[in-house]
């Protein structure tokens, strides 16, 4: 029995970024002999195992064949006469195909020597080429490979598919792959990409390859729609987007804030085209896709409910700066700000991503953030319950003792506003 490094951990160590997680694939064991020696079984068909100490992931050498469309169709075959370049060969990408014995990678993620490592697809010519580009035509077997490449193509910007991969994709969109994966995996995939540091490359990719369409036509619907020239100097609604979500990454925002991004806009994907280029009630369209987006890949509800919140006060939140004390009491208390100041703090980034997020703002200011949690503040200060009580002595009820709160909190935010 041989164990091999396999898979990220290889890659990364060779583009020399720090290595997280390791694969390990052992080649001519049986799952006896892994459970024998302490190894522990992922699943129940699953021919993985978590090491005893160390809780590595162990992958027995496989083949896979598929079975049917989409994630479920697979079974394993898993044998002590699969060899390390079988397995390597129904992998995703060349650079991910890349095997090298354990003890090549010292602990600090360097290589003792090149020469243990094992690479029957050329995985190095196409990490010095920044190519993405498929083992072989298993690739298909696996439509969440699609989703993968566009991830990485979000974490390594300067990478490129290869045309021939780009090809397949389009291939396996075409013959309706990808309309079988579950929502759980999209979700998985794509919100790992949204993290990177580059994820509009991400969409790039799926756009490129139709997958967009099939997954959040939503999205991909919103190249080609032109906004004002004045408000967007970029102009196309598509072109915006992946502006913004750069901008959100450079910002460092969590994923929340990238997802609300993400969906912002997409009510001026269905503006009437005699309105275009304005979008006068877009911020309600949007939030109505949002819905859909959400139901369809069971987002989870911190995302969700951020989404919801920026898609129907983003444009509110650019325009604060006009407003009166009254208006930004009623911005604040639409958004819940009081009880979820997280949450306003949140939508304040996602907010600055939008305006900053167009050319020729990357790096203009965007007051309306501080300016609003400084509101947010002076509105925390409020004694509302010394106020509460007061009305209630004096006999009111409770809409009259709301708005009695709501007057003090107006007066408390016009006193720091200028004369
Ligand atoms: N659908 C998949 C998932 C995984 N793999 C293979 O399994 C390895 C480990 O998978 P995973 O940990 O998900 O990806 P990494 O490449 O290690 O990337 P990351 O840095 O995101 O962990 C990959 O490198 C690849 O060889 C694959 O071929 N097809
Ligand atoms: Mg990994």
């Amino acid at each position: 029995m041989k164990i091999f490094l396999v898979g990220g951990a290889v890659r990364d160590a060779l583009l020399g970024l720090p290595v997280s997680d390791r694969d390990w694939v052992v080649v001519g064991a049986t799952p006896q002999r892994m459970l024998d020696q302490g190894y522990v079984p992922v699943g129940k068909d699953f021919p993985v195992f978590l090491h005893p100490q160390t809780h590595e992931e162990y992958a027995l050498a496989r083949t896979e064949r598929k079975t049917a469309p989409g994630y479920h169709g697979f079974v394993f075959h898993t044998a002590p006469d699969v060899t390390l370049e079988d397995d390597l060969a129904r992998r995703d990408i060349t650079i991910n195909a890349i095997a090298t014995s354990p003890y090549s990678i010292r602990a600090n993620g360097q290589f003792d020597t090149k020469s243990t490592l094992i690479d029957p697809f050329h995985g190095q010519q196409d990490l010095a080429a920044k190519l993405f580009r498929h083992v072989s035509p298993a690739f298909r077997e696996d439509p969440v490979r699609i989703l993968r490449v566009a991830r990485f193509a979000a974490r390594f910007a300067d990478f490129t598919v290869a045309p021939e991969t780009l090809a397949l994709m389009q291939q396996m969109v075409t013959d309706g792959e990808v309309d079988h994966l579950v929502p759980e995996r999209i979700w998985q995939e794509l919100s790992r990409g949204l993290m990177e540091a580059t994820p509009s490359r991400m969409f790039a990719v799926l756009r490129d390859c139709g997958a967009l369409a099939r997954l959040l036509p939503e999205v991909d619907r919103l190249w080609g729609v032109p906004q004002r020239a004045d408000y967007h100097p970029e102009v196309d609604t598509g072109v915006h987007l992946m502006m913004v979500l750069d901008m959100a990454a450079r910002l460092q925002a969590p994923l929340a804030v990238r997802f609300a991004c993400l969906c912002h806009d997409l009510g001026k994907g269905n503006t009437p085209a005699d309105v275009l280029p304005r979008h006068i009630g877009h911020e309600e369209r949007s939030a109505r896709l949002l819905k859909g987006v959400c139901e369809r890949l069971r987002v989870p509800t911190e995302c969700r409910e951020l989404a919801d919140v920026v898609a129907r006060e983003h444009s509110n939140v650019h325009r604060s700066t006009d407003f009166g004390a009254s208006a930004l009491v009623r911005l604040l208390e639409r958004c819940d700000a009081l009880r979820k100041p997280q949450r306003f703090a949140d939508m304040l980034l996602a907010c600055e991503s939008d305006a900053r997020g167009r050319l020729g703002h990357l790096d203009s200011p965007y007051p309306q953030r501080p300016r609003l949690l400084q509101v947010l503040a002076v509105m925390q200060a409020v004694d509302t319950k010394t106020i509460a009580q007061q009305a209630m002595e004096m006999g009111a009820s409770g809409p009259k003792v709301g708005d009695m709160v709501h007057q003090a909190r107006v007066a408390a935010v016009q006193a720091t506003l200028p004369g």
